[in-house]
């Protein structure tokens, strides 16, 4: 089981979820969202993740010259596409920054699986968030803290390998791992004690409940 932490800023919370076992360690690159780092804060805060765990740059509609910027200041082991990126712009970007994407795909109903094929084609990873309902005013197309149905993905047959996310916290992870069975989980807003304040002791909570989970 993979966890993967997202959205860390500070190097202390970047300690206690490698120390915990995080997996992949997230960094935003959205700045409207309270988790927003800039290339020079990434560029610090790196160091620590690398070769301990996987370094993820999350970005939302890039552009070529946003990724090379990221690329140069943190190199990442990862692109996570967070946005409305099209199957063939996530092969593009594949293509021209040669590392592995793992591509966001928002659910919310049915309807939403429909992409899965045309994306799973091109991605390394599919991640699954939660689309946020309609009467929700947010400007971030993840980290809002909520979940999706997950007996949506229940029985989906993958040809790649997915991470689940959307409003997981230390509570709900184990249920949501024995219902869906994902390679691995992501989490954002529950292991937080208010927007884009990590919480030490949450982030341990939430790996011990993830990886006792898997295996079990
Ligand atoms: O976290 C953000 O602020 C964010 C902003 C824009 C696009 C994506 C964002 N987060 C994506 C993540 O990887 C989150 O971990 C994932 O959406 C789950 O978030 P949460 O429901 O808060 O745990």
């Amino acid at each position: 089981m993979y966890v993967k932490i997202c959205g860390l800023s500070t190097p202390d919370t970047i300690e206690t979820g490698l120390a915990s076992g995080a997996n992949w360690i997230g960094f935003v690159f959205f700045p409207k969202s309270p988790r927003h780092v800039n290339y020079g804060e990434a560029k610090d805060l790196v160091g620590p993740v690398r070769g301990k765990a996987s370094i993820v740059a999350l970005t939302v509609n890039a552009t070529d010259e946003e990724l090379k910027a990221i690329d140069e200041a943190i190199n990442p082991d990862i692109w996570q596409l967070h946005g409305s990126e099209t199957p063939e712009r996530v092969a593009e970007i594949r293509q021209k920054f040669g590392r592995p994407v793992m591509k966001a795909l928002a659910i919310r109903d049915e309807a939403d699986l429909a992409p899965i094929p045309d994306y799973e084609a091109v991605c390394d990873v599919l991640l699954f968030d939660a689309k946020p309902p309609k009467d929700m005013k947010t400007e971030l197309p993840g980290g809002n803290g909520i979940s999706f149905d997950w007996r949506l993905i229940k029985n989906l047959q993958l040809k790649k390998p997915f991470m689940l996310s959307g409003g997981l916290n230390p509570d709900n992870v184990a249920e949501a791992i024995r219902l869906t069975r994902p390679q691995g989980v992501d989490v954002s807003s529950g292991i937080e004690s208010s927007p884009g304040v990590k919480d030490r002791e949450k982030i341990i909570q939430f790996i011990r409940a993830a990886k006792e989970a898997a295996s079990t």
